[in-house]
């Protein structure tokens, strides 16, 4: 089974976000590829979906914020959007609000993890508000800068009003948040589709390896396990993970355990549920800067050590 790339929008309201996800629609049709919407809004009445043209399937996650309060709804249409159609991109387009760890923790859920590749976080800005951060809340503030350092790649939009200065003196504040991700100055969120679709976990690793200062690389990896694994050392494999770690979580199974354990990390703080019949073995890890590779053949070499 080809797994389904996954995007998320990030970006404030406003900024451009939906003009890029047309855009994005139109560039994977063209290309053969068939893409799906979730559309995260708000409100109780969605927009943006209107701008969507029929035959492309579309759910819609209304009035409230899929990083938070409508998890449970997230998890209830993406079971029946993997169930009832057949696409091979989904794009998630966030709340201006969300914020993006929590948002890919949201999608990645230990349920369906298996069938989605990650691809990464577009960010769009809006130059013009970006322009006037100084003047903004804090709390707003931190939130833009949340958006942009945990990028994968960041369009810097509604650039037609601003002066050369202005532009370079934006993109440069804007890279000293994210040095790693590729920034493109954009109107109308125009740029070449060819650098989105390459997205993938991991193209910068190489260069991260070489950056003097440490700057966040978020990456998302799923392990599903296909065989039990020895909890203590298990949790001799976490410990070297401990600070690169957002979130990790997922059913492992356990040589001792009759049911694969569901394990919930976040904060530093281990949690093994107990459960009392078989769930999909797939554990997601969330975190900075981590090789996948690696990961993956450490805790393979587990469940062949176990
Ligand atoms: N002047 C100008 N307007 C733009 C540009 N890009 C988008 N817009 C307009 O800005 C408005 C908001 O754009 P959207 O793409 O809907 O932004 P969004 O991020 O999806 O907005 P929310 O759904 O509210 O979060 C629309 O009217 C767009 O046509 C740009 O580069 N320049």
């Amino acid at each position: 089974m080809n797994k389904k790339h996954v995007y998320v929008l990030s970006g404030f309201l406003g900024s451009g976000k939906t003009t890029l996800l047309k855009r994005m629609i139109t560039f994977f049709q063209e290309n053969g590829r068939r893409p799906a919407i979730l559309m995260n809004e708000l409100g109780e009445v969605s927009i943006d979906s209107n701008e969507v043209e029929e035959g492309t399937p579309l759910r819609e996650l209304l009035n409230g914020c899929i990083c938070c309060t409508i998890q449970g709804q997230l998890e209830s249409q993406l079971q029946e959007l993997l169930g009832t159609e057949c696409f091979d991109d989904l794009i998630i387009e966030t709340t201006g609000v969300a914020h993006p760890v929590e948002a890919i923790d949201a999608i990645m859920t230990p349920l369906f993890a298996d069938q989605l590749e990650w691809k990464g976080i577009i960010t769009v800005i809006d130059s013009l508000l970006w322009k006037r951060k100084g003047d903004l809340d804090i709390q707003l503030r931190q939130l833009l800068h949340e958006q942009v350092k945990h990028a994968d790649l960041i369009i810097l939009n509604k650039t037609d009003s601003l002066s050369e200065m202005e532009r370079g003196i934006i993109t440069y504040d804007v890279q000293d948040l994210n040095q790693i991700a590729q920034i493109f100055i954009t109107n109308y969120s125009e740029i070449p589709m060819k650098r989105i679709a390459q997205l993938q976990m991991g193209e910068k690793k190489s260069i991260m390896k070489t950056t003097v200062n440490e700057h966040l690389h978020l990456s998302v990896y799923v392990h599903t396990f296909t065989k039990s694994v020895d909890k203590r050392q298990f949790e001799n494999w976490l410990k070297k993970y401990v600070d690169h770690l957002y979130r990790m979580k997922g059913y492992i199974p356990f040589t001792h355990t009759t049911y694969p354990v569901l394990f919930q990390y976040s904060y530093g703080m281990p949690i093994y549920i107990p459960e009392d019949m078989n769930m999909p073995t797939n554990l997601v890890i969330i975190g900075d800067n981590l090789d996948k590779e690696i990961i993956e053949n450490e805790l393979k070499e587990l469940e062949y050590s176990s």
